[in-house]
């Protein structure tokens, strides 16, 4: 398979951080140091001339410390609030760190409507577009006030990978809690073993994949599959890697071996309503 050499020269990135990246293991606080580091790196990719995108989850895990709830909410309605309140605090923190930089954010919140309705998914394209333009460094985040079980992503690893294919990204990266994709859940079994690329993704490659184990994880490896299967289709290189240290974000732009790669795979009929799971809508479509 092809070296990595060719990252350098990407030019529209889709970072997408998680919620275990961004709080503290054993607190649940914000870990406002790697905010600040990744706000630097991503305000520096900028002024090397190309396009970011920072898909940003943690509204939830962010306000459940925010207000004070110890377990995981399972109640919607619950989880539904501490994301409203974890979203303005992750926000109000961004804003502060790209201040600094002075680079300018945006909040897109979206949610499966926003892709389904033909004018919603334009609007928010040309929104993107408009952004780019100006320079700004939108930061993407699903609506998770609004949203129902129906119409939900519920991850934002297929979030991001629909954001890459709506605004023709040539790089998706998904910074986790663990080193990138392997035979099985390594914290479930220590025989686990690395991959280092993926050239295909084919059911092998599915069933390795499992749910997350930890506490703030949604989606485990299961929805990063999904993601890279959309991102490569629509023309996207994809890696998952480690986010403990987001420096690592350079070196997967200088072509280095980090984390797990997915080779671009373009669908030359890729649609990306078809990669939109729209069953629960037989009236909308
Ligand atoms: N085959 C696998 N390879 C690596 N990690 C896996 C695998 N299957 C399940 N996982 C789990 O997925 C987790 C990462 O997903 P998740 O907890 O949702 O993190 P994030 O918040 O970064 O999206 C890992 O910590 C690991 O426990
Ligand atoms: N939209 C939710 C995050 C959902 C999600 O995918 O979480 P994660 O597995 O931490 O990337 C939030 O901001 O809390």
């Amino acid at each position: 398979m092809a070296g990595r050499e060719h990252l350098k020269n990407k030019k529209r990135i889709v970072i997408k951080i998680g919620s275990s990246s961004l709080t503290h293991q054993e607190t649940g606080k914000i870990n406002l140091s790697k905010m600040e580091k990744l706000v630097r790196i991503l305000t520096d990719l900028r002024n090397q001339g190309k396009d970011v995108i920072l898909v940003s989850s943690g509204a939830i895990a962010v306000g459940k410390e925010t207000l004070g709830i110890s377990n995981r909410p399972t109640e919607k309605s619950v989880k539904q609030a501490c994301a409203a309140v974890g979203q303005t605090r992750l926000m109000m923190v961004y804003q502060k760190l790209f201040a600094e930089y002075n680079q300018v954010p945006a909040q897109i919140l979206m949610t499966k409507y926003t892709m389904i309705n033909d004018i919603s998914r334009e609007n928010a394209q040309n929104t993107f577009h408009e952004l780019f333009e100006m320079g700004v460094i939108p930061i993407v985040n699903e609506n998770d006030t609004v949203t129902t079980d129906e119409i939900e992503f519920g991850d934002n690893d297929t979030l991001s990978a629909i954001v890459t294919a709506l605004v023709n990204a040539d790089l998706l990266i998904l910074l986790s809690d663990i080193d990138g994709l392997y035979t099985d859940d390594p914290r479930q079994n220590a025989e686990a073993v690395f991959i280092d690329s993926v050239e295909h993704i084919d059911e092998k490659f599915e069933g390795m994949a499992k749910d997350s184990s930890t506490l703030v994880g949604t989606g485990g490896m299961a929805t990063k599959i999904s993601a890279a299967k959309i991102a490569t289709a629509s023309g996207a290189d994809m890696v998952i890697a480690n986010g403990e240290e987001v420096d690592i974000i350079n070196s997967i732009m200088a072509g280095e071996k980090k984390g797990t790669f997915f080779l671009e795979n373009k669908n030359e009929n890729f649609k990306l309503l078809d990669y939109i799971s729209t069953r629960q809508y037989p009236n909308k479509v």
